[in-house]
């Protein structure tokens, strides 16, 4: 798969002149809820209502949604607003209800995008179809995976795909539920910069004070669109209440977003752009410089230890100056957890730049 201005087309086709609003509750639970939160969406920027039918809970024993029943709710919904319906499928039998009732957009959840054979599966059902495909990124932070399934529904004859990013598991405790690793979507981007690409705020933050600025923070990074679990009374929701929001504070979160242009049409703003540009090469080329010197001065340490059988991993050494540097970061503005895993990267290139003067 190549990227290509076409990939585009369904999102352009859509003419709109802000970023494209998929919303809806997290599950769909009651008919009525489904037509309440519904006609409060069709006041909104919203294109898409979206909710979940089938859920894929992390233990058994939750509420797993209403299944096929909730189906005909949307199809309601569909009717009575125009909004088009969005629902996750995580399998074929998924994929054909789904299709019988007539859903616009079809979404891959993150646990099914880390399995090929499913994907695949879901692919092939949907072949021949002009459905729109959003695929989530997979639990794991593994770009070539999250391509690879996208690959899958192009390759299946999709052409109106789409990628969600909702964050990655961690093991450790962060203050969202999923981590955004935005350097992800920013290299997907990089390698297809015309495959729309959407936020999902509700499963990075999982509480509903973070999504304005996820949010920003997407637009910022040039998004196409947002995908926001929206329930007419979310602290009462079935699954996910904390990380939903009302129709109405979609409303003011979209109304507060600053939509950001590609890059600045003014003069001025290009010659101060590049000058601050200019700026960065320098200090880049210095970085990396450094970093060069810094690296023939652990090659000389290598070879010192060679001579006298001392081992590569000095922890005493290593950790003061892991505890200097995060000072010296801080007195910088620089973010601690970023200064660590700058100098983990930097220490872990001088382990491998002595195991090969050691070991050659
Ligand atoms: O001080 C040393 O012994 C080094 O080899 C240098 C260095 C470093 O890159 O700073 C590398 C490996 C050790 O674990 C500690 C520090």
């Amino acid at each position: 798969m190549e990227n290509k201005k076409e990939l585009r087309n369904w999102l352009n086709a859509f003419n709109l002149s802000h970023p494209l609003v998929i919303a809806g509750p997290c599950s769909a639970e009651t008919e009525e809820q489904v037509l309440n939160i519904a006609h409060q969406l069709k006041t909104t920027d919203t294109t898409a209502m979206r909710a979940g039918i089938w859920k894929p809970r992390t233990r058994p024993g939750n509420f797993e949604g209403v299944g096929a029943l909730g189906l005909k709710w949307l199809q309601r919904a569909k009717k009575e607003t125009g909004l088009m319906i969005a629902t996750e499928v995580a399998n074929t039998h998924h994929v054909d209800l789904a299709l019988a009732h007539d859903v616009d957009i079809f979404w891959v959840g993150a646990r099914t995008t880390v399995s090929p054979f499913i994907v695949q599966e879901i692919a092939d059902a949907l072949n021949g179809t002009d459905k729109i495909v959003l695929v989530k990124n997979p639990v794991n932070p593994d770009l070539a995976l999250w391509l690879g399934a996208v690959e899958r529904f192009y390759e299946a004859g999709i052409k109106n795909l789409g990628v969600i990013h909702r964050g990655f598991s961690t093991y450790e405790k962060t203050r969202y539920r999923n981590n955004p690793e935005w350097q992800i979507p920013i290299d997907l981007q990089n390698r297809f910069p015309d495959l729309p690409l959407i936020l999902d705020p509700s499963h990075i933050a999982g509480r509903r004070d973070l999504i304005f600025e996820l949010c920003q923070t997407a637009l910022d990074l040039n998004y196409d669109g947002l995908m926001i679990e929206t329930h007419c009374n979310p602290d009462k929701a079935w699954s996910d209440a904390a990380q939903q929001i009302t129709p109405e504070t979609l409303r003011i979160i979209t109304e507060e977003l600053r939509i950001r242009s590609t890059d600045g049409a003014s003069v001025n703003f290009k010659k101060e752009l590049q000058m601050l540009r200019t700026k960065i090469d320098i200090l880049d080329q210095r970085l990396i410089d450094t970093l060069g010197e810094r690296m023939k001065i652990a090659d000389a340490i290598g070879f010192l230890k060679k001579e006298n059988n001392v081992a590569i991993l000095q922890r005493k050494r290593w950790n003061e100056i892991l505890q200097r540097m995060t000072k010296e970061g801080e007195k910088n503005q620089l973010n601690e957890e970023f200064t660590l895993a700058l100098f983990k990267a930097i220490h872990q290139e001088s382990i491998n730049h002595q195991k090969k003067v050691i070991n050659p």
